[in-house]
């Protein structure tokens, strides 16, 4: 799909701040304190879900001294819009799962149907214990009612942008958390 860049300048400019830079990092410091008292000394395998799960992954590694690894995976339902569907496997992890503690991180838990399809995939593969990690859950009657180990931040139902969470496939890189005006939710 391409999308016009004047749309996307316009999606930045008339939307509004849900949450600052520092008080992402804040989260951020006190999911890196849970996963560490959850994790350190297990020899844990974080994996990144792509795209979104890149930048709080990212930021969180270096809040993280102990012993781990990293790898990645890519399961995407909104590709792009605004909404799910369904969810299509892109890439799955290269590192074998059996026996391991898995730490899952994305950026946002907002259905629930990603999160519950990946953390189900590392069991089915043999994974001793998996932990689920997002930045943001938001909060809605749409849950399938799936709930993350460690969450930074609960947020209203708004179509966000920011720290990993794109509007079209832009925005990742904003510098906080923002929700789109109503005009550009659909
Ligand atoms: O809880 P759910 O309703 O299932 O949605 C959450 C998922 O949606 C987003 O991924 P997306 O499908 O947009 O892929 P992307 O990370 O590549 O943008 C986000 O990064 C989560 O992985
Ligand atoms: N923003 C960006 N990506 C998402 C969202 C959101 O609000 N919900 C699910 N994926």
């Amino acid at each position: 799909m391409s999308v016009a860049i004047d749309e996307i300048n316009r999606v930045r400019q008339q939307a509004r701040r849900i949450c600052s830079r520092a008080e992402v990092e804040d989260a951020l410091n006190h999911m890196a304190e849970r996963i560490t008292a959850r994790t350190a000394g297990r020899n844990p395998l974080l994996l990144a879900v792509m795209n979104g799960g890149l930048v709080p992954l990212g930021m969180l590694l270096p809040r993280l001294d102990f012993p781990l690894r990293v790898d990645y995976l890519h399961a995407t339902r909104y590709r792009e819009r605004t909404f799910g569907t369904d969810l299509q496997w892109k890439k799955r992890p290269e590192t074998s799962l059996e026996g391991e503690t898995v730490v899952i991180v994305d950026d946002i838990l907002d259905e629930g149907y990603t999160l519950d399809a990946i953390a189900a995939y590392c069991r089915e593969q043999g994974a001793r214990e998996v932990i689920s990690v997002v930045l943001v859950h938001k909060q809605h009657d749409r849950s399938n009612g799936f709930e993350a180990d460690i969450v930074g931040m609960t947020m209203p139902d708004q179509y966000l942008f920011g720290y990993g969470m794109d509007y079209k496939g832009y925005w990742r890189n904003a510098p906080g958390i923002f929700a789109v005006g109503e005009e550009h939710e659909h």
